[in-house]
């Protein structure tokens, strides 16, 4: 099987998971988006979602699935959403999209948190895929003075502009993101906490501290279905 039918598979199998009449959480990137496309066969059956992303959010419009402001909103039934790597006990890095801010926000006040990803995501120890950290540009130089003390080697996240040249890639909420190589994450809640405490982090990509509840893995053995 091909990653887009793995993506597809979990896709499929997420939507055992929405809950009817409610509002549903929705992540970002390219299983997601396998995951909107699901959901949109059902709109007719969930009272609405919240986005983590302008992107998801355009995306769920799209399909006339109604989106409302988080602060709108007083509880969310579930989370669904793909990550860059998982472990065997949930804690996850995501990121990879530059979503992960707003994504730990809503799943922060969700219910549940089930998360949809290829087999290939699923590692034992994280850090192989660069430790996104949102920051506030000011801030950029001394966040990474403090990233590579911590033993990582930390890059700015740059786009390449209609120009030709390289700027800081920006996010939807303004700021900037450090990718952070090199680091093996022995103990995800323990990083978790110290990346937070830095003055003008505006969220790290470390999903340990509130993990996965459920994860779905697309396999060629079929979906498997990890409940932590
Ligand atoms: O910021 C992006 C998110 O954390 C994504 O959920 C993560 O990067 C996984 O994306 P994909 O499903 O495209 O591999």
């Amino acid at each position: 099987m091909t990653q887009d039918e793995l993506k597809q598979a979990v896709a499929v199998a997420a939507i055992h998971y929405v809950v009817d009449g409610e509002i549903i959480g929705v992540g970002t990137g390219s299983t997601a988006n396998f995951f909107i496309d699901e959901l949109a066969k059902i709109k007719h059956r969930i009272k609405g979602t919240v986005a983590s992303s302008e992107a998801t959010a355009a995306r769920l419009r799209g399909h006339g699935i109604d989106v409302f402001d988080l602060n709108e909103v007083t509880s969310i039934a579930v989370y669904i959403d793909g990550a860059d790597e998982i472990t065997a006990s949930g804690a996850m890095i995501k990121g990879g999209g530059a979503a992960l801010t707003r994504e730990k926000i809503v799943a922060s006040v969700s219910g549940k948190f089930i998360c949809i990803a290829d087999g290939s995501k699923l590692v034992e120890v994280m850090g192989k895929f660069p430790l996104p950290v949102e920051v506030l540009p000011m801030a950029r130089a001394a966040v990474m003075r403090k990233l590579t003390a911590l033993g990582g080697q930390p890059k700015l996240r740059t786009m390449r502009t209609n120009a030709g040249s390289d700027q800081a890639f920006i996010t939807d909420n303004g700021g900037e993101i450090i990718d952070v190589a090199g680091l093996a994450i022995l103990d995800p809640v323990a990083l978790e906490r110290e990346i937070n405490q830095v003055p003008g982090v505006i969220a790290v990509g470390l999903f340990a501290l509130r993990g996965a509840d459920v994860c779905l893995l697309g396999t060629g053995d079929g979906v498997k279905t990890l409940t932590f």
